[in-house]
């Protein structure tokens, strides 16, 4: 028995194209593991399954039922579905730049015009460059995960490997 059936799966977010005829089969008691690219649409094929976004195109079967059926009632389908989600506590009705920068300015009284500049080179070398004034949510899990990442980092924390003396911890360590 199939319990998913996604059949040339399509789904843009403008003119960002993510989905492009996606099929995957799964079956009962089958372990999956999707791997791609930071951004690649991983986690919009799992939230197009769950039916929090909508598919442009294609069609996706839960064990025998046509879900992506504009007429299928979603509370019903989701409560079919288990779903663990990423978190990263940005802070949601503010821009990438100020999530990055806020710590920098407020915390350790950078300079507001510095401290964005930094945010704003950091951002560029994690490949965020044209992230820098979205909303959280217009990002992926990976994406908000660097820009959690650079917002530690712009507030010059302690280097790691002076870290690593203080704890004794090897070389392998932390995580
Ligand atoms: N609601 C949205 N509005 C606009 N763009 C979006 C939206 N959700 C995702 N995107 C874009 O779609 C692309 C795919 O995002 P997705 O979250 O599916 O990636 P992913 O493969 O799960 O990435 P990661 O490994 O980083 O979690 C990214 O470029 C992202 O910016």
């Amino acid at each position: 028995m199939n319990v998913l059936e996604a059949t040339n799966v399509w789904k843009a977010f403008g003119d960002n194209t993510v989905l492009r005829g996606v099929d995957l089969t799964l079956t009962q008691h089958e372990v999956v593991v999707l791997i791609g690219a930071s951004g690649s649409g991983k986690s919009t094929l799992l939230r197009t399954i769950n039916l929090i976004e909508r598919i442009d195109d294609g069609r996706l079967v839960l064990s025998g039922d046509d879900i992506s059926d504009p007429r299928v009632d979603a509370d019903a389908v989701r409560a079919r579905i288990g779903v663990v989600f990423q978190q990263f506590n940005l802070f949601p009705h503010m821009k990438v730049i100020d999530n990055v920068t806020l710590a920098a300015r407020k915390v350790h009284g950078q300079n507001a015009a510095q401290a964005r500049a930094k945010g704003v080179a950091l951002l560029e070398r994690f490949g965020l460059g044209d992230k820098v004034d979205a909303y959280p949510d217009r990002l992926s899990g990976g994406q908000q995960q660097r820009v959690a990442i650079a917002r530690a980092i712009l507030t010059d924390p302690e280097p790691v490997a002076a870290r690593r003396d203080h704890v004794g911890a090897g070389p392998h360590a932390g995580g």
